[in-house]
């Protein structure tokens, strides 16, 4: 019995991701939480004629708490979505307090709780939950992700286009680490699993990294006002969360990049080491497993332009894991 749950279910992302996870075969129960239109999205997701049982709820009468009691797995994509001309960062002012408050109930109800972290920015709402689980002293390293997913989803994507072949964008694998905004998102093309067209020029590179980079904007232009990316989100999400479910049930040797607490495992010691930094969160290569994080892998060889970018990356990194950090630290007036 697995029972998953969505909190911002009725959304955007919520609800094409609560759709995929209601046709999951891994998923016993599937409880949506929001605070406006559960009900009705789970009515419809319960006719669909797969195992999961679907319950919907609104926050009158602890909705939270009875959304998450019993929760295996809690993916969270609540909140508002970029528009044009607006960084990540900008929607901290709103996401970071609702990601708090459904992390404090989280921590409450579900401690045990696998929680894949969706909303914006990415770089501060996963320690803004590390922080509130740590006040709860329920903090986990292994049970916290921020899903990083779409970022190699992008990559492999647009490097199987480059190679001009669309049908192999499922098997191309392409790391992507750092962090999930801009020039925190460093894709390891060097490590591709595929070779790259021998033809590509070093500007083409520059210009693949840069795609992956501001993909999330591509798409919110093309929106043009009426959000971010919903639908590959949504697939993004589901694919990493069966990734971690098949994990839990004892599949060995998966591998995702993920934004993890580096003291999740030993090797995120040396992931700090190679980048230089002593940076308590990064998106990694993690092997996942029943207790969540497995193993930190470390980012291995990589080109000199790629060090540039990890370098570029830092500052911005640690600059938004602090304010996640003292978000949750200062005190409230
Ligand atoms: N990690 C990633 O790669 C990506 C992250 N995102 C982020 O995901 C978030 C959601 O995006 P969309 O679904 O497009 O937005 P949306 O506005 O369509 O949906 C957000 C949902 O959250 C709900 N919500 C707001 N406050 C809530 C609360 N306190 N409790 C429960 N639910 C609450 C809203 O009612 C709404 O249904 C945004 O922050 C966006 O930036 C989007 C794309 C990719
Ligand atoms: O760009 C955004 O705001 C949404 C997002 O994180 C993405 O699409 O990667």
């Amino acid at each position: 019995m697995t029972k998953a749950v969505v909190l911002g279910a009725a959304g955007g992302i919520g609800q094409p991701l609560s759709l995929l996870l209601k046709t999951s075969p891994l998923i016993s129960e599937l409880s949506l939480y929001d605070i406006v239109n559960t009900p009705g999205v789970a009515a419809d997701l319960s006719h669909i004629d797969t195992p999961a049982k679907v319950e919907g709820y609104l926050p009158p009468d602890d909705g939270l708490g009875k959304a998450l009691k019993g929760a295996d797995i809690v993916v969270i994509p609540a909140g508002v979505p970029r528009k044009p001309g607006m960084t990540r960062d900008d929607l901290f002012k709103i996401n970071a307090g609702i990601v708090r408050d459904l992390a404090t109930g989280i921590a409450k109800v579900a401690p045990k709780a696998f929680v894949l972290v969706i909303s914006n920015p990415v770089n501060s709402t996963v320690p803004i939950v590390a922080e509130v689980f740590k006040q709860h002293n329920v903090f986990d390293p292994k049970r916290i992700f921020g899903v990083t997913t779409l970022d190699v989803v992008r990559a492999s994507t647009f490097v199987a286009e480059k190679i001009g072949d669309l049908s192999v964008a499922p098997a191309v694998s392409i790391p992507v680490v750092g962090g999930h905004s801009g020039v925190t998102i460093v894709p390891l093309l060097s490590q591709s699993s595929h070779p790259l067209p021998a033809n590509l020029t070093e500007d083409d590179i520059k210009a693949l990294t840069n795609r992956v980079q501001y993909g999330g904007d591509e798409v919110v232009k093309a929106k043009d006002g009426a959000g971010s990316a919903t639908l590959s989100m949504a697939y993004a999400g589901a694919e990493f969360a069966a990734k971690l479910l098949r994990a839990i049930k004892g599949e060995k040797g998966i591998v995702a990049p993920t934004f993890v607490h580096l003291t999740a495992d030993e090797g995120g010691k040396k992931v700090q080491q190679e980048i230089e930094a002593p940076l308590d969160f990064f998106s990694a290569r993690v092997e996942l497993g029943a207790s969540g994080v497995e193993k930190i892998l470390p980012i291995g060889k990589i080109s000199s332009y790629e060090q540039t970018l990890l370098k570029a990356a830092v500052p911005e990194l640690k600059a938004n894991i602090e304010k996640g950090v003292s978000f949750v630290q200062a005190p409230k007036l």
